[in-house]
C-alpha cells in the first residue's frame, strides 16, 4: 500500500479507537470497560490489537489480531512478555505502562529492524477495566509506511568511502581481478565517479586509484593471506588512508580523507619543529623527553641523542626538585608556570624560563607539550630597572626614594623599640667651584670618590643616598645620643674633606651637615628631612665645613619665610607694590640730575617691608622676572613726565638676566613710554658676573647698543670690583654707602672713595656716592671729586607724587637746599 494511503488509515483508525475508548467511559469510572471497548465492535481493528494484562505475576500479551502475530513473530496467544523479542516487549510495556498511568489513551512511536530494513511503527495503548476487576490494555499496532535500509543510511551517513569487492580467480584458481559490488556515496565522491557507473565495475578496468597496480597487487595480497591491512595514498593533491579488511573472497575497503589532517599535522610539526623557541613533549608519567625542537636543542646545548634519553629532572637544579615535581602533581590538561623556574644548560649555566604546557597525546604516549620562554635577560633587565629605581646612577648610592624607603623603615622601628633615629642631610662645599673650574667630568669622579668615602663609612642598618646634585644625606637608624650623631658628623667632614687625588691634581673640597633626631625635630620622613636641611642651611651660612643640629627657631624662621613666599605671590594681583624715587644730585651742576627707582611693598599686616628683605626672596621663587619688569616700565612711564635732564635709574636683578628677554623688556618699556634711552640708568650689582658672565655680559652689551647707560651698583663690595671695570665700560660706579658712612671717621673709608673717585676720573666713568646723611661726607665728597651724591642729606625715596615737589626744591643749588 502506498506510504499516503497508509497514513491516512492509520490516522482514521487512531480516531475511531480513540472516540470509542472516551465513549466507553462511565461517568465516576477512571477507565472504560473492557467489553465496551474491545469485545464485539472493533471489526478490522482487531487485526491490528494486542491484550496486555500487566497487573499478573508474569505479564503478558493475552490476546493478538494477525497482523500483530506477524509483527511479533509468534501466532499463540498468553505469551509472556519476556519471551518476546525485547524490541517488541519493550515497545508494547512503555506504551501501555503510560496508558496506565495516565488513565487514557497514550500514543508513541517505536522503530523495528527487520532483515535490514528500518521500520516506523505507530502504538494506541488504551486501558480498560475488565468486569473481574483487573486492567487490560489493549494495544493498537501499525506501520506508518517509513521504511528504510540500515547499511545504506549508516553507509550514506558518512564522508568516509565504503566499498565492497569481491575477488575474480582465474582457471588457475588465483585471485587476478576484483569486481566493485557495493560502494556509498562517500566511496563515489572520493573515487570522483558515480555509484552506478562504479557498482559491478571490475577494477582492471577502471581509471581510479584503487585500480593502480600496486593498489591492486597489495589488495590481491590480502585475499590470499586474509586479515587486515591499511595504505596511504597519495593523488590529485588529496591524501587517502585505505583501510583494508579481507574476508576471503569478500574485500572491504573504508577510503578517508586526510589531506587536512596531514596538513594539520604538517602545520603542528612546522610549528614545533621549526619553532624559534625551544619546544619539547615529555612523557607525563616517567617525565623522559619523547621529542624536542632544534630550538631547544640548540638552547639547552644537549645533543638531540642526549636530550631524548633525558628526564626532566635533568634539567631542573637540584634544589628545586622538589618544587618542580610538585608542580607537575598538580598541573591540569594546560598549564602555565606562574613564576620562574631555573633550568640547566648542558654547560651548566642556569637560566630563568617560563614554561607554557598542554596535555597531548604522543605516539601513544601521555605526554605534554612544553613551549619554554627564556626569561633570564628579561629578569636581569627587570632587576636592574628595580635597582636604577632605587639607586642613584652617577654614585650607585641608594636615591631620594630607598633613602626615605629606609628612613621610614627605621622610623617605626624607632618608634615600636623607643629609640632615637639621626638624620644627616650632607652638602658639599666648594664643590660648585670644582665644577666651574674643571668641568663637570672631573666634578662627576669627584662626586663618585665622596660616594666611596662615604660607602666605607656608613653599614650595617645605616644608609647613606645621594639626593641629587652635591647633597647627601646619612640615616642613622639608631643613635644613643645627640652626641652619637654629632660624632658620626664630625668624622664624616672630615673624611669628605681630606684632599683628592684626581690625576695628580689636588682638591679639596669641604661638607656642611645638618642634623635632625627622632623623635623631637620631626616624626615622619618628610619633617625630619625639613628639619635637617634647615639645620644643613643655618651650617653653611656659618660658613660651611661644619655640622649643626636643627633647632625649632630655625622651623619659625621657615616658617615665617613660608609665609612671606605666599604673600609675596599674591601681593602683586593686590596691588600691594609701589615705586618710590630718591633723587640723585650732580654736585658740579648742583641739581637733580635723576632719581633711582626703589621698590615698595605695603603689606596689609605687616605694613611697609623692605626690598631688601622681600627681593631675595623674589629672586628665589622667580617673582622677581615680572616684578622687575613691571618696576622698569613703571619708572618709564613715571619719568617720560619729567623734564628732559632728569634721568630714571633702576635696580636691575641678576635673576632677570636669566630670562634671556631683558633686552626686549627694555626696548619695550622705552618704546611705551617714549623715554629717551639716554635717560635710562640701569643699575646692576657685581654680583651679575658671578655666574654666566659670557651671556650676562652679552646681555649688557646689547643693552648699552640702545643708547641706555649702565651703573655698577654696591662698588667696593664684592671680590673683584675692579676686575669687572675691565671687562665692561660701565657709565656710572655707584660707591657703596659702607664707605661713605664712616668716610669722615676712617681715613681708610677716605682713601678707598678717594681711590674710586681717581679711578673714575682716569676712566671717564661718573662717580656716584650712595648713602649721604651728613654735610660732612658732602663735603669730603665733593673734596673728593666725587660727580654725584645721593642720600637722605637731600631726600628719602619719596612717591612719585612727590617728585614735582622735589625737582622744585632740588631744582638748582640743591647742595644748599639740602
Ligand atoms: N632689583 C631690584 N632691587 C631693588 C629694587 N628696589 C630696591 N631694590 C634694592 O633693595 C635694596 C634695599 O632698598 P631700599 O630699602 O629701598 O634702600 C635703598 C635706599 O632707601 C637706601 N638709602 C638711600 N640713601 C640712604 C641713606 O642715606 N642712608 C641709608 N641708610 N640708606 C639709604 O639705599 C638703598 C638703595 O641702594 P642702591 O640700590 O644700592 O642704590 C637695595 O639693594 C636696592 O637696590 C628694585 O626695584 N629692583
Amino acid at each position: 500500500m502506498k506510504r499516503e494511503k497508509l497514513a491516512s488509515q492509520l490516522s482514521a483508525d487512531l480516531a475511531v479507537l480513540q472516540r470509542k475508548w472516551h465513549a466507553a467511559v462511565q461517568s465516576g469510572q477512571a477507565l472504560p470497560s473492557y467489553e465496551e471497548v474491545m469485545l464485539g465492535s472493533l471489526g478490522r481493528l482487531a487485526d491490528n490489537m494486542a491484550l496486555l494484562e500487566l497487573s499478573v505475576a508474569r505479564p503478558g500479551v493475552t490476546r493478538t489480531g494477525r497482523y500483530v502475530q506477524q509483527w511479533l513473530g509468534d501466532e499463540r496467544w498468553d505469551i509472556p512478555l519476556d519471551t518476546l523479542s525485547p524490541d517488541c516487549a519493550m515497545a508494547l510495556v512503555q506504551v501501555a505502562s503510560s496508558a496506565l498511568q495516565n488513565k487514557r489513551p497514550y500514543l508513541s512511536t517505536a522503530h523495528f529492524v527487520r532483515d535490514g530494513i528500518v521500520q516506523k511503527y505507530v502504538l494506541l495503548a488504551l486501558p480498560t477495566a475488565s468486569r473481574w476487576g483487573n486492567t487490560l490494555v489493549g494495544v493498537y499496532v501499525n506501520e506508518d509506511g517509513l521504511r528504510y535500509n540500515l547499511l545504506d543510511a549508516i553507509f550514506s551517513s558518512t564522508d568516509d568511502g565504503i566499498v565492497s569487492l569481491t575477488a575474480i580467480r582465474g582457471s588457475d584458481g588465483r585471485p587476478f581481478d576484483f569486481q566493485i559490488v557495493h560502494l556509498n556515496e562517500g566511496a563515489s565522491a572520493l573515487l570522483q565517479q558515480s555509484v552506478n557507473a562504479l557498482q559491478w565495475s571490475l577494477l582492471s578496468g577502471g581509471r581510479n586509484f584503487l585500480c593502480e597496480p600496486a593498489v591492486m597487487a597489495r589488495l590481491l595480497a590480502l585475499v590470499d593471506s586474509g586479515g587486515q591491512d591499511s595504505l596511504s595514498i597519495d593523488t590529485d593533491n588529496r591524501n587517502l588512508s585505505l583501510g583494508v579488511t579481507a574476508f576471503g573472497d569478500i574485500v572491504s575497503l573504508t577510503i578517508s580523507d586526510i589531506t587536512s589532517l596531514k596538513k594539520r599535522e604538517e602545520s603542528f610539526r612546522l610549528l614545533f619543529d621549526g619553532n624559534p623557541m625551544p619546544m619539547w613533549v615529555f612523557d607525563a608519567a616517567t617525565t623522559e623527553f619523547l621529542n624536542v625542537n632544534d630550538a631547544a636543542v640548540q638552547h639547552y646545548g644537549y645533543d638531540r641523542d642526549a636530550f631524548l634519553r633525558m628526564t626532566l629532572r635533568e634539567i631542573w637544579p637540584r634544589d628545586e626538585w622538589a618544587a618542580h615535581s610538585l608542580a607537575l602533581l598538580q598541573v591540569g590538561d594546560s598549564y602555565q608556570s606562574g613564576g620562574n623556574w631555573r633550568h640547566l644548560k648542558a654547560d651548566g649555566t642556569e637560566i630563568q624560563v617560563m614554561t607554557f604546557g598542554r596535555r597531548v597525546v604522543f605516539n601513544d604516549r601521555e605526554g605534554f607539550l612544553v613551549a619554554v620562554v627564556d626569561v633570564t635577560e628579561r629578569r636581569k633587565a627587570e632587576a636592574k630597572i628595580a635597582h636604577m629605581a632605587h639607586h642613584d646612577g652617577l654614585t650607585n648610592l641608594p636615591n631620594r626614594a630607598l633613602y626615605q624607603e629606609r628612613l621610614q623603615q627605621a622610623l617605626e622601628q624607632a618608634r615600636g623599640g623607643g629609640g632615637r633615629v639621626a638624620v644627616l642631610c650632607i652638602d658639599l662645599d666648594l664643590f660648585k667651584n670644582v665644577n666651574d673650574s674643571f668641568g663637570h667630568p672631573m666634578g662627576d669622579r669627584l662626586l663618585r670618590c665622596v660616594a666611596d668615602r662615604l660607602r666605607a663609612q656608613i653599614g650595617g642598618n645605616d644608609l647613606v643616598a645621594r639626593l641629587g646634585g652635591d647633597e647627601f644625606a646619612v640615616v642613622l637608624a639608631s643613635v644613643a645620643s645627640p652626641n652619637e650623631a654629632s660624632d658620626v658628623a664630625a668624622r664624616l667632614i672630615e673624611l669628605v674633606s681630606a684632599p683628592y687625588d684626581m690625576d695628580g691634581l689636588e682638591v679639596v673640597i669641604g661638607a656642611s651637615i645638618g642634623i635632625a633626631l627622632a623623635p623631637g625635630d620631626g616624626d615622619d620622613c618628610d619633617v625630619l628631612m625639613r628639619s635637617a636641611d634647615m639645620a644643613l642651611y643655618r651650617a653653611k651660612a656659618a660658613g660651611g665645613g661644619c655640622h649643626h643640629f636643627f633647632e625649632k627657631e630655625m622651623d619659625r624662621q621657615a616658617q615665617r619665610r613660608r609665609d612671606m613666599e605666599r604673600d609675596l605671590r599674591h601681593a602683586f594681583a593686590r596691588g600691594e607694590f609701589d615705586l618710590h624715587y630718591q633723587p640723585l644730585i650732580d654736585l658740579a651742576e648742583d641739581r637733580v640730575s635723576g632719581f633711582e627707582a626703589l621698590l615698595r611693598w605695603h603689606h596689609p599686616e605687616r605694613g611697609m617691608v623692605s626690598p631688601a628683605d622681600f627681593i631675595p626672596i623674589a629672586e628665589d621663587i622667580g617673582l622677581i622676572v615680572g616684578l622687575g619688569e613691571w618696576v622698569l616700565r613703571q619708572a618709564c612711564l613715571e619719568a617720560a613726565r619729567w623734564p628732559n635732564d632728569v634721568k630714571i635709574a633702576v635696580n636691575l636683578s641678576p635673576v632677570q638676566f636669566r630670562s634671556r628677554n631683558l633686552v626686549q623688556v627694555v626696548i619695550s618699556a622705552l618704546a611705551q613710554s617714549g623715554l629717551s634711552p639716554r635717560r635710562l640708568e640701569l643699575e646692576i650689582t657685581e654680583s651679575l658676573f658671578l655666574a654666566d658672565s659670557e651671556a650676562n655680559l652679552a646681555t649688557l652689551h646689547q643693552l648699552r647698543s640702545l643708547g641706555v647707560r649702565i651703573s655698577m651698583d654696591d662698588f667696593g663690595t664684592g671680590y673683584s670690583s675692579l676686575s669687572y671695570l675691565r671687562s665692561f665700560p660701565f657709565d656710572k660706579i655707584k660707591i657703596d654707602r659702607s664707605f661713605v658712612k664712616d668716610l669722615t671717621e676712617r681715613p681708610d673709608c677716605l682713601a678707598i672713595v678717594r681711590a674710586i673717585a681717581g679711578l673714575g676720573r682716569s676712566l671717564n666713568i661718573t662717580t656716584l656716592a650712595e648713602g649721604v646723611e651728613t654735610v660732612e661726607q658732602l663735603d669730603a665728597l665733593r673734596a673728593e671729586g666725587c660727580h654725584e651724591v645721593q642720600g637722605f642729606l637731600f631726600s628719602p625715596a619719596r612717591p612719585a607724587a612727590e617728585i614735582a615737589g622735589l625737582l622744585m626744591k632740588f631744582g638748582h643749588a640743591a647742595s644748599k637746599a639740602a
